[in-house]
């Protein structure tokens, strides 16, 4: 995949280094006195997936809506092969295929008839807009329910028809906004199938989602955003190296820890944080050998461990050490 995705960057004459397809810079919106985007910058190569991270409320719809020219921003500017994205730049935008949070299809058409009056916005007809209306149904997934419509799918089926309508006028730039959210496990699974198979046609991705394990299978550079502001910009593999905490130990006592033993924990050689009140503590360890102190240290003051479980340090925990929340509070 990533040398599919490296090739579509070298076809565009670029060598190694795939040229900037994206460029995000100094973003900023305010809805009343409330900052949504703070001066936010990022950039997405041509043939790359960015992965946009965040918790609820970071200001990742407001950044894809800012890009995608349905927002205004306040300040900073987008540019898509160097030129200018928003208002009166419609060429610009025509590059770009937002997949919005809000499903926007029409129930009562079937899934082909919505696809067609997607494709007649984007100025599509006759049989150029049959062949791209059966292409994007074969891609997500949908051709034996072209006649069907969206009243009777799945939540997921009708986001995939979403991702079909995105598609039709075959961008250069894909935005999917919480994809995910919502959905049954079978249709996720068709979602990420989906994607590959445009990661390897060379299409590039921004991907929002607070879901690390999403975005670390998708994505081939992070962007961490926390209160409109980008906290982190990075390879997956970079933010891995980043972490203090290289493992983690769960631990579920039979009684809830004394308040001064948590704290005694916590300053144990190799302990570099204990989340969790009462029995069921998540200790993050600087590697996995210190799991066996820590339990000789609980065990040795009356507190065995009903369960225990160790495990290696998540991507996600690079967000914890970043704001010392979780993605998900
Ligand atoms: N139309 C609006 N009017 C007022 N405030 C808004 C509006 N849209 C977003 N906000 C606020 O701006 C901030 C960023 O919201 P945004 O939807 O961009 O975040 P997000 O990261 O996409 O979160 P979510 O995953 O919940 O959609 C939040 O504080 C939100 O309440």
């Amino acid at each position: 995949m990533r040398v599919a995705r490296q090739e579509a960057g070298q076809e565009a004459g670029q060598g190694g280094a795939a040229e900037v397809l994206l460029e995000v810079r100094n973003l900023a919106k305010a809805y009343g006195g409330r900052r949504a985007v703070d001066g936010a910058s990022f950039q997405a190569r041509r043939g790359q997936t960015v992965g946009l991270l965040g918790p609820n409320g970071a200001g990742k719809s407001t950044i894809v809506g800012i890009i995608a020219g349905i927002l205004d921003a306040d300040a900073g500017e987008v540019l898509v092969d160097g030129r200018p994205t928003g208002t009166g730049h419609h060429d610009t935008r025509r590059r770009i295929g937002l997949v919005p949070q809000e499903l926007a299809l029409y129930d009562d058409l079937s899934a082909l008839d919505n696809l067609k009056l997607f494709g007649a916005l984007y100025g599509l007809k006759g049989a150029a807009l049959a062949g791209r209306c059966g292409a994007v149904l074969a891609l997500v997934g949908l051709a034996d329910r072209a006649r069907d419509k969206p009243a009777t799918f799945s939540g997921g089926m009708k986001r995939r028809l979403n991702i079909a309508a995105a598609l039709l006028h075959e961008p250069a730039l894909l935005i999917l906004d919480e994809p995910t959210v919502g959905i049954d496990p079978q249709s996720r699974n068709a979602i990420f199938d989906t994607l590959e198979a445009l990661q390897r046609a060379g299409t590039t991705l921004v991907y929002t989602s607070h879901y690390m394990e999403e975005v670390e299978r998708l994505a081939d550079h992070i962007v961490i955003i926390d209160n409109g502001r980008v906290l982190a910009d990075d390879s997956p593999a970079a933010l891995y190296a980043r972490l203090p905490a290289r493992a983690a130990l769960h631990v579920e006592l039979a009684g809830p820890l004394a308040a001064a033993l948590a704290a005694a924990l916590a300053q144990l050689p190799g302990v570099a944080g204990v989340q969790g009140t009462g029995a069921a503590l998540d200790i993050r360890l600087q590697d996995g050998a210190h799991a066996i102190a820590v339990l000789d240290w609980l065990r040795e003051r009356g507190q065995v461990p009903v369960h225990f479980a160790t495990a290696r340090a998540r991507l996600e925990d690079v967000f914890l050490d970043l704001t010392g929340r979780t993605l998900r509070d």
